[in-house]
């Protein structure tokens, strides 16, 4: 049985639409400086998601260092007519380690599907940059009782595509109604539902694929989310903006 001990914790910020060339630069020296000060890297993988103009910066920036990087999104095309659209290889050449996909915000305002999610996660696997699939239910599953239902759907286009391919992902649970509201699901919410996650991998020979929460994690509590048996880490939205809460989060 895998514990989440044998797991690596890892933490990604996702900056959303925010960040300048100023507040970056600063942001971004203040996670280098304070990773390679507290040795977080050696217990923890960490990894900033910058929007896409300042990946150029970010990775300059963190070149050399213990923090990773990577997109917001990615298409599924290579290449062509496709307006505003930013392909795989293109996150290659600024060596972007992951790739968010699926995101809440992306359903819900760009219509992404759970198909077109399992093609992204596609496209960044054949450039060798990790897909984090994000899945998560809005309030009004999880009161209609259709948590797991919805997760399962989310997850069956991404588990369709095999074994191998979903042994090189990750996943991150992120409930709607916790994300950028406060309201942090509790440690046995988000458990139960991770473990349902897990037990999903499992069954196709990917359970040691790292699970992250996501959904309103700050340092206060982000311990007692990582005691949980199947939460390998997090994906961190507005905590990622401030480089010691972000710090925090990691070494939590
Ligand atoms: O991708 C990150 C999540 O949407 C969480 O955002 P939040 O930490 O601001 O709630």
């Amino acid at each position: 049985m895998t514990t989440a001990k044998t797991r690596q914790r890892l933490v990604i910020g996702n900056w959303k639409m925010n960040g300048s060339l100023a507040a970056n630069e600063v942001l971004l020296k203040g996670i280098r400086d304070g990773v390679e000060n507290t040795g977080a890297h050696n217990h923890c993988i960490i990894a900033v998601c910058p929007s896409f103009p300042y990946l150029a910066q970010v990775s300059q920036v963190l070149a050399g260092s213990s923090v990773s990087w990577g997109a917001q999104d990615v298409s599924w095309q290579e290449s062509g007519a496709f307006t505003g659209e930013v392909s795989a290889s293109m996150l290659n050449d600024f060596n972007c380690a992951w790739a968010l996909v699926g995101h809440s915000e992306r359903r819900a305002l760009h219509g992404e599907t759970s198909e077109q999610v399992a093609l992204k996660a596609q496209a960044a696997l054949a450039h060798n940059i990790t897909p984090v699939v994000c899945v998560g239910e809005t309030l009004q599953d999880r009161e209609q009782e259709k948590t797991l239902a919805v997760i399962q759907a989310q997850l069956a286009p991404v588990l369709a595509l095999g074994e191998q391919a979903v042994n090189k992902m990750v996943i991150a649970y992120e409930p709607v109604w916790a994300i950028g509201t406060g309201l942090t699901a509790s440690p046995e919410q988000a458990q139960e539902v991770h473990a349902y996650i897990r037990a999903q991998l499992n069954a196709i020979g990917a359970g040691n694929v790292q699970v992250l929460y996501g959904g309103s994690v700050k340092a206060a509590n982000a311990a007692s989310l990582f005691a949980m048996a199947d939460i390998d880490g997090a994906l961190v939205g507005g905590a990622a903006l401030v480089a010691e809460e972000f710090l925090n989060i990691a070494t939590a």
